[in-house]
């Protein structure tokens, strides 16, 4: 640890797991599997109150009350930074650092791109172009949601086992780039391959870059890593896409006729100075991908399991679809109306929860309203899975309960609080505040609609029938099982 466990701020907070100077480390490995376990432990123990855990570098301080996960999201940039979490925390993985440079474990400055983090003009990107344009581009989502499924699970009067993860990853990639950077590279071979495997190779490239000195950190990307030799293979695809584009828009002005409406358009125009170059596009794309498809797809594996270890579910979520489909056909505003599939997937998320959210590095000492102070240096965190589990917030909180927010949404006043997009104290999977992820508009819309088509069209089961494959804590997720079957047949009408 580079913080001495002895400090004394640090030294008053209560630690899970062993607190000496070496033996923490023991903590810390234990930690990298049994995340969940160590952060319930915790907040059984001390619950209300900050307790402290040993990750490799520094230590991690959860906190848990209402009151004081409120401080940590009113906290300033300049006291609690996001970067932290791109550096240890799995799950946000896709948290692409912001002001600080602090994203050691991933040496973010070689992996992802300095500007990644420097200049994070994607994120307005996203809260603005990509949200505004979910329904106008709805029609297209759609399309390539019906394509994707056809081509990777068969529409069969048979029972087909089907690799659960796999086939979530290729149609969530195949989706998600039909917005990013259109038809038909979404669902070209090598570009799937690209942005599936990009991420293990920032992640695990990352990890050994950012064990050397930072002057060799450039050098060792290009000889320990494959990452330089990726961002060039999503040249070869996007360098002859975005010539084209540039030659339209410097024949025919900024908004030429046909101009394609996508991720890679909005980029293009929002990108100043060097961001324009072929690979700094490139790698924003790349970044953006990082971002989205694994979360997305360990959401929506997640809710496969547990529909399918569930199969009495089918029918309330098909019937709401069909009436819905029937009357008004296929839009952003059907999917608005489809309640029960909204809280199904938001009951997913409440239910296989990572263990922290809203983790932030202390870029000064920071003290809550408790008197606890967090030196600098130091991860903070709220703790998602034992909030999410506590039956002061949710009745029968133990048991999964997929119709829990359509109930809630019916009280006065309450509808849009307890939908799949809204975050607040009690429900993290998106974090909370000025930081809540900017893509959960467009990942709701993308999960709702392929449950939506699911139900519709498939029946599903286990082979071993209501028993869901055991999920894994890697690093702070809940990892679905990522070799597991589902069995798909065509629904009986
Ligand atoms: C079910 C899917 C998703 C989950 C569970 C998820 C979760 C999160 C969480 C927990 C954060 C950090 C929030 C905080 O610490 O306060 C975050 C940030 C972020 N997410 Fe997502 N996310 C998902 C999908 C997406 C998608 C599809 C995109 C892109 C289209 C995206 C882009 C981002 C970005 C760019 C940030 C950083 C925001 C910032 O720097 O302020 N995410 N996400």
């Amino acid at each position: 640890m580079t913080q001495k466990p002895d400090l004394p701020s640090l030294d008053k907070i209560p630690t899970i797991g062993p607190d000496g100077m070496l033996t923490s480390y023991l903590g810390a490995f234990r930690y990298f599997t049994s995340s969940g376990p160590m952060v319930q432990e915790g907040y059984d123990k001390f619950k209300g109150a900050p307790f402290k855990l040993p990750r490799f570098k520094r230590w991690l301080v959860v906190v848990s009350s209402h009151k004081l996960v409120e401080e940590l999201r009113k906290a300033g940039d300049d006291e609690l930074s996001l970067t932290a979490a791109v550096a240890e925390v799995r799950k946000h993985w896709h948290s692409i650092g912001r002001e600080s440079n602090e994203n050691q474990d991933l040496a973010a400055d070689y992996t992802l791109g300095r500007n990644s983090h420097t200049n994070p003009y994607h994120v307005s990107v996203l809260r603005n172009q990509l949200n505004r344009n979910l329904a106008v581009l709805f029609p297209q989502t759609h399309d390539e949601i019906v394509r994707a499924f056809d081509e990777t699970i068969p529409l069969t009067g048979d029972w087909t086992k089907v690799c659960a993860y796999d086939a979530a990853s290729q149609i969530v990639c195949r989706v998600a780039n039909r917005m990013f950077v259109g038809a038909p590279l979404c669902k070209d071979p090598d570009w799937l391959a690209l942005n599936l495997s990009f991420s293990k190779d920032v992640v695990l490239g990352g990890r050994t870059v950012s064990l050397l000195p930072r002057f060799l950190q450039p050098i060792a990307v290009s000889l320990l890593t494959n990452i330089n030799a990726q961002v060039r293979r999503g040249m070869r695809h996007l360098v002859p896409v975005i010539q084209d584009r540039q030659q339209h828009i410097d024949e025919y002005g900024q908004d030429w006729d046909n101009k394609p409406n996508d991720m890679l358009s909005w980029l293009m125009d929002a990108a100043r100075g060097d961001e324009k170059s072929m690979q700094n596009i490139t790698r924003r794309i790349l970044v953006l991908n990082f971002a989205a498809i694994f979360t997305t797809t360990m959401s929506f594996t997640h809710a496969l399991f547990s529909l399918a270890a569930m199969p009495h579910y089918i029918k309330p979520l098909r019937e709401e679809v069909e009436v819905i489909i029937n009357n008004e056909g296929w839009s952003k505003a059907s999917l608005d109306k489809m309640q029960k599939v909204d809280s199904f997937l938001r009951e997913s998320q409440r239910y296989n929860t990572s263990a922290i959210s809203m983790v932030r590095l202390t870029l000064k000492d920071f003290t809550f309203s408790d008197g606890t102070v967090i030196p600098k240096g130091t991860f903070v965190g709220a703790a998602q899975c034992p909030i999410h589990h506590d039956e002061e917030n949710y009745v029968n909180a133990g048991v999964f309960d997929g119709f829990r927010f359509v109930n809630k949404r019916m009280s006065e006043g309450e509808n849009a609080k307890h939908q799949l997009v809204a975050t607040d104290p009690v429900y993290l999977p998106f974090g909370h505040g000025r930081h809540a992820c900017p893509g959960r508009h467009f990942a709701a819309n993308l999960l709702k609609g392929l449950l939506a088509h699911l139900v519709l069209n498939y029946d599903v089961k286990l082979e071993n029938e209501g028993v869901r494959p055991t999920n894994m804590w890697i690093d702070g997720s809940l990892v679905p099982n990522q070799t597991a079957e589902v069995m798909f047949k065509e629904r009986r009408f």
